[in-house]
């Protein structure tokens, strides 16, 4: 488990949105770059509005009944105005198609932006399936299931909301800009004064956004902890039910929801009292803004209204502003720990970065484990496997059998190419697998672990999954080869039964015997059968071994087992100790070895039932 205490990058305030906000461009650099000038478009028209007023305003100081403007003697931006007298239907016109200009543009951007925003919540997600799908499988099997689940989906959630506040930022901050212009048009130090008042109560609320920033970080590892809760939740409900363990799991997960809400009521109290504050420290600049425009400056009544036209517009921004990131940071570790775990995973991408698959031909001679040593922790001293030779014929069958824990399942990851071996070589036809040959390479295997795997679909669905051009018929000769066609037949809907969420509407026997026709669907050049048929009565158990000693020659299979059936078909067994061979040869030479592990393991199994009767 690494990822438990992997740290997440800090992050602090605006540098963590800019980091997102730099993220989104790289991703659709052209779609932001129309979506702000359309937003800074919609910005400049609505504020040419509002300063559209300014003359408005001053005809009512005048008391003419012609309500014609003049424009002779005023300056904008220190730059005198033309000499000419302005209709009051003229200027009224022009405002409303400036608004209609406004909402025109905003509709292009708003449109830009939820699709940069989509995308870019596509992009991250498929990004971070394709990851897993790609990194080695030492990296995947030590990460918990549950984390990669809640980072491809609640957390991805969490980051189209933050690209969403990110977004907002960008337009707010842009409007901000774009009014400071415009009322520098109006006047120069009441500007500053407005702006610099809002910037400095912005800098006073840092703690705020701290808090914010601790409580994301909460919240983050909250979220984490339930999501593994439910995961371990579901997938061991009927123990749970069966031992009456519920009512602990209920509480358990009641136990972390009572802390996240106790962390929320507290960032919520903390976080009004700093809106709170910044909303009576806004009132009291607008206050002095009043008394010095009027006092101080000089202003004119009609330019201190639009000055206060406008400020009414941005005082919300500069609100927004800090609530905006405030709700950023509070969602952010989400992006982080994505950022993260995909970092990790792409680091540890099967074959390397820039990897192509590479073509692998069918085995012709052998598959060789050669010296094979594994550990499946770094430094620890117990090796899963310890300097072994293992060889498989080609068209033969193999068996492996030993204790539980000997190794057995480790060696046939070493075969699939799942895991690389730590000192020792795989080598198909005596040339040594590379890391981009893997994936090729198992385009030859069919693999049938004792814990199935079956989509929530038909029967027919999931045999399809492994050769979808297949026939009626070949589906059928396969559930028969895996004793699976008196049963099959036997379902209301045959073929086209569904199976339940991974299968469990099926035995757990019902549930091999269709992987295993899935894995004679295949044709594989290479079967590896990991207690394959453990779930399945004797009588099943030997059809289906009948059925691979029928197909000897058209396959290599390694069979890894406990019982005599699924190892007497072989041709020659391996037997593992701790990690070692401790016995090999042919079957008929291993059982003629009467203290041998191979004679002991059907000794045991024929003595069974007498010994049971014995016992009764
Ligand atoms: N992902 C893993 N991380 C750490 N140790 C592991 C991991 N998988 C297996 N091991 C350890 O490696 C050793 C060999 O395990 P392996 O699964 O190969 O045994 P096995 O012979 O297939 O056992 P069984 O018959 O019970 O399936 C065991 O000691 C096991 O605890």
């Amino acid at each position: 488990m690494t990822d438990d205490h992997s740290p997440i990058p800090a992050v602090e305030g605006f540098r963590g949105a800019a980091a997102l906000v730099r993220a989104m461009a790289r991703f659709g650099r052209k779609r932001l770059a129309i979506a702000l000038t359309f937003l800074v478009l919609g910005n400049v028209t609505e504020g040419v509005s509002i300063l559209l007023l300014l003359p408005i305003l001053t005809l009512a100081g005048q008391g003419s009944s012609d309500y014609a403007i003049d424009l002779g003697g005023r300056h904008l931006f220190g730059q005198p105005l033309p000499d000419v007298s302005i209709g009051l239907e003229v200027l009224l016109g022009a405002i409303v198609l400036l608004v209609a200009l406004q909402a025109a543009f905003n509709r292009v951007k708003a449109v830009y932006l939820s699709d940069l925003l989509q995308d870019f919540a596509n992009s991250t997600r498929a990004g971070l399936f394709s990851a897993v799908a790609s990194a080695r499988w030492e990296t995947v099997v030590r990460m918990r299931r549950a984390d990669l689940e809640h980072a491809l989906t609640g957390e991805i959630d969490r980051i189209t909301f933050s690209g969403f506040v990110s977004l907002s930022l960008i337009q707010i901050l842009v409007g901000l800009v774009i009014y400071f212009v415009l009322c520098l048009a109006v006047s120069v130090p009441m500007t500053l004064f407005a702006f610099g008042f809002g910037l400095v109560a912005l800098l006073l609320l840092k703690p705020y956004r701290k808090l914010a920033e601790r409580y994301g970080h909460k919240i983050q590892t909250a979220r984490t902890v339930q999501a593994r809760l439910v995961s371990e939740f579901i997938t061991g409900l009927k123990t749970a039910r069966s031992m009456n363990q519920e009512p602990h799991h209920v509480a358990q997960f009641e136990r972390t929801l009572d802390g996240t809400k106790a962390d929320a009521h507290d960032y919520a109290r903390r976080n009004a009292l700093g809106n709170g504050l910044f909303q009576v420290a806004l009132a009291i600049g607008a206050a002095a803004f009043v008394l010095l425009s009027l006092r101080f400056v000089g202003l004119e009544m009609s330019q201190m209204l639009v000055l206060l036209v406008i400020l009414m517009r941005v005082t919300p921004r500069f609100q927004g502003l800090q609530a905006q990131v405030q709700a950023l940071l509070v969602d952010l570790p989400a992006w982080w720990r994505v950022v993260d775990l995909q970092s990790r995973l792409e680091a540890n991408r099967e074959g390397g970065a820039g990897f192509v698959s590479a073509p692998v031909a069918p085995p012709r001679h052998e598959i060789l484990l050669d010296r094979v040593t594994y550990r499946h922790t770094e430094g620890s001293e117990e090796a899963a496997l310890n300097d072994c030779t293992i060889r498989l014929p080609v068209g033969r069958a193999t068996a492996l059998i030993g204790a539980s824990g000997a190794g057995k399942s480790t060696v046939a990851d070493i075969v699939m190419g799942l895991i690389r071996p730590e000192a020792g070589r795989l080598l198909v036809d005596g040339h040594e697998l590379t890391e981009s040959e893997r994936r090729g390479w198992r385009e030859h295997l069919a693999y049938v672990p004792q814990e199935t795997f079956l989509l929530h679909d038909t029967i027919r669905a999931n045999l399809a999954i492994v050769a979808p051009d297949a026939t009626e018929e070949e589906m059928h000769q396969a559930l028969a080869d895996a004793a699976a066609d008196r049963f099959v037949a036997a379902l209301p809907e045959g073929l086209d039964t569904r199976v339940g969420d991974r299968g469990t509407l099926l035995s757990g026997g019902e549930r091999q015997r269709i992987a295993l026709a899935r894995a004679f669907l295949k044709r594989p050049a290479v079967l590896i059968l990991d207690e394959a048929t453990s779930a399945l009565d004797w009588e099943s158990q030997s059809r289906v071994a009948q059925a691979l000693a029928r197909r000897a020659g058209e396959m290599t299979v390694l069979t890894i087992a406990h019982r005599p059936s699924m190892v007497a078909f072989a041709d020659h067994v391996y037997s593992l100790e701790a990690g070692r061979v401790v016995e090999e040869g042919p079957m008929a030479d291993l059982l003629r070895k009467t203290d041998g592990h191979l004679s002991r393991m059907f000794a045991h199994e024929a003595s069974e039932p007498a010994r049971l009767r014995l016992a009764q």
